[in-house]
């Protein structure tokens, strides 16, 4: 609870202290109106004849300002809670995405337990939003009622009525509390069925969707999700259908005690025993106690066990660091004031200087929770401002081997050194940091639905601003350097909008590219970021939807680049890694041979050799060239 508490406070003090306040009111007004009604009414047969008194003025008097107090604290609470509802579920959303996107390693992002996690707190982060309303405005108000009617009408009508009505209540709240807390048990074990059901549903949205109907799969995803769903759902619903039972149950109990307690007071006016007056005043108490509805804890409680998995995935505290980071200056007074503010937080330009020598010193690798390793006893050296080139079949281990120059990895025996300083020896900041020194296009290299510009601008490290329709970019000349390298000048200069045109359709005014422009656009910003400062530029299958003309263009303009950075080309393509000076062949997680192309092709046993020779005698055998 304290936690849930600790989320909405964090994320909108003003509005939530205003909330809780203005909810202690209405819960005054709430047990004071009835009060002072019951109190008024009852005053009215001695006013009979004897025409208005003094207390009769003073108690209307006092009925009607209860009555403005509580109007004017509903209002104001009902906007308290609508800018702090937007508020937290604002900064859940950006906490879940900051789990999943944060951190230099992949490790935790590819653990399942904490993927588990991450899919259970998605699908209840709506209920934080709710439970923070609930928890600082219903829950306080409902419970000055019931404290402040209870001890008013043990005053006015006597001490074991309040008892009576009050514990079928408190024991309901306890019911629904642990009911919530259970119900959020069976859903958080649910999580792998969530993801099964929300993969389904990406599937079929996203850019499966193609394939999924001329596959004729559509039926067969929708049944997936609903079988999942069902999975999901199904004993979460059972649990909060047995809870209702109960709650209904606990109505019941109250409903007797409320007999019981209006049949002794008119029992004890028959006899004398009371009051007219007491009885009128302890009547609207009663109903005002009967209303009293604290069901709403097992909202809270599923809420609370929700906020408790989003600490384990995000810790409170680092989150607090990284809202004031990227906190957005709220006197902003437009867009680009805004957009200026935002990249002056978050601008990480890649930091220059010189390029640095990369060694894998006798490095192995298993993936975390595998056993067999993906590289073995590796040892490699890049050297200092040269070009290298990595090739060997599928499943060989070089995507692997990329990922642990980035750090995204940890060896798990061996070293990774920068100039000598091992990777492992970094912490998460410096790993960031390494991070930044890197121009990467790797297989599945970002497509981000913004403008081209932005697209290969987010290399040189500023933020991209999310405003496509003005063209906002600091350095053209950079930009214009980076198309030209990649081949992409005529690209833009052929869109409608050019630089600021969206790479979406369902954008207005946006298109999508072809595979290999895609890739042409993600080799720009490998060459923009080069151009920022990257001093290691990681080309991972750059040509694999490139033409011959791209795929040339690629080769002269990567040994030149090369020059300026420690780089490593990836290819299947011998025609783009026969240039470079340093190649290495990777064999099932082993360096089986180093040297330059001529040197490689020296021996007639070579793995290189035999790739090379496999490769040049299908293009002869489609060209009708001899090899
Ligand atoms: N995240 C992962 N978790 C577990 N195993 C993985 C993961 N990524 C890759 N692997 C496994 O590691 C091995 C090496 O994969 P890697 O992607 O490094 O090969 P590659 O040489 O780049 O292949 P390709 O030429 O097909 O791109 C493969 O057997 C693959 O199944």
């Amino acid at each position: 609870m304290r936690a849930l508490a600790g989320v909405g406070w964090r994320a909108a003090p003003g509005p939530t202290a205003a909330m809780l306040v203005l909810s202690l009111l209405a819960g005054v007004c709430g047990f004071v109106i009835p009060l002072l009604t019951g109190q008024a009414v009852g005053q009215v047969p001695s006013l009979l004849g004897r025409g208005v008194t003094a207390t009769f003025v003073l108690t209307l008097a006092g009925l009607l300002s209860a009555l403005v107090v509580s109007s004017l604290a509903s209002t104001l609470g009902d906007a308290a809670a609508g800018i702090s509802e937007g508020l937290v579920r604002h900064a859940v959303d950006l906490r879940i995405g900051w789990t999943q996107s944060s951190r230099p390693g992949l490790t935790r992002l590819e653990d399942p337990e904490a993927s588990r996690a991450i899919q259970v707190v998605r699908a209840r982060a709506w209920e934080l939003g709710y439970a923070h309303l609930t928890l600082f405005t219903l829950i306080p108000t409902q419970l000055v009622i019931l404290v402040g009617g209870a001890i008013s009408l043990g005053v006015v009508l006597t001490w074991w009525a309040p008892l009576v009505l009050v514990a079928p209540v408190l024991v309901a709240a306890e019911h629904a509390r642990r009911s919530g807390v259970s119900q959020m048990g069976v859903f958080a074990r649910r999580g792998e069925h969530q993801k099964h059901a929300a993969s389904a549903f990406a599937q079929g949205m996203g850019k499966g969707a193609k394939e999924i109907r001329v596959f004729g799969l559509t039926d067969l995803l929708l049944e997936r999700m609903e079988h999942h769903n069902a999975a999901t759902y199904h004993p979460f619903w059972r649990r909060r259908r047995a809870a209702a039972g109960l709650g209904l149950g606990w109505a019941l109990a109250q409903s007797v005690a409320v007999l019981v307690v209006v049949t002794w007071a008119v029992g004890a006016y028959g006899t004398g025993r009371l009051e007219l007056a007491q009885v009128a005043a302890a009547l609207p108490l009663v109903v005002a106690l009967m209303r009293v509805d604290l069901s709403s804890t097992a909202l809270v409680s599923r809420a609370a066990a929700a906020t408790r998995t989003l600490d384990e995935v995000a810790a409170p505290e680092e989150f607090t660091a990284v809202s004031a980071r990227i906190a957005v200056n709220p006197r902003a007074d437009s867009e680009q004031d805004l957009v200026a503010t935002i990249a002056q937080g978050l601008a990480v330009a890649p930091p220059g200087g010189e390029p640095p020598e990369i060694v894998f010193d006798d490095v192995g690798f298993s993936y975390p929770g595998q056993s067999t390793p993906v590289l073995e006893g590796v040892d490699l050296v890049l050297p200092a401002g040269a070009a290298s080139a990595l090739v060997g079949v599928n499943g060989a281990g070089k995507s692997t081997l990329v990922k642990l120059l980035a750090a995204a990895y940890l060896p798990t025996s061996g070293r990774v050194l920068v100039d000598g300083e091992d990777l492992a020896d970094l912490d998460e900041e410096g790993r960031a940091a390494w991070q930044r020194r890197i121009a990467p296009i790797s297989q599945e290299f970002l497509r981000l639905p913004l403008s081209i510009g932005d697209n290969v601008e987010l290399g040189s490290g500023r933020i991209w601003s999310g405003i496509i329709e003005t063209d906002h970019y600091p350095d053209h000349a950079a930009l214009d350097r980076a198309a030209d390298r990649a081949g992409i000048t005529d690209l833009v200069a052929g869109l409608d909008r050019r630089w600021a045109t969206p790479l979406d359709k369902t954008m207005p005014g946006g298109t999508d590219l072809s595979g290999g422009e895609w890739q042409r656009v993600g080799l720009a910003r490998a060459l923009r970021a080069v151009d920022a400062g990257a001093r290691v530029l990681v080309l991972d299958e750059p040509a694999a939807a490139l033409d011959v003309e791209s795929e040339s263009r690629l080769v002269a303009g990567y040994l030149d680049v090369a020059r300026a950075t420690t780089s490593l080309i990836i290819s299947h393509r011998f025609s783009v890694v026969r240039p470079v000076d340093h190649i290495h062949v990777l064999d099932r997680g082993r360096i089986v041979e180093s040297g330059s192309h001529d040197e490689l092709m020296t021996d007639p046993d070579g793995v290189y050799r035999g790739l090379f020779s496999l490769q040049a005698a299908r293009y002869a055998e489609a060209t009708g060239e001899p090899s």
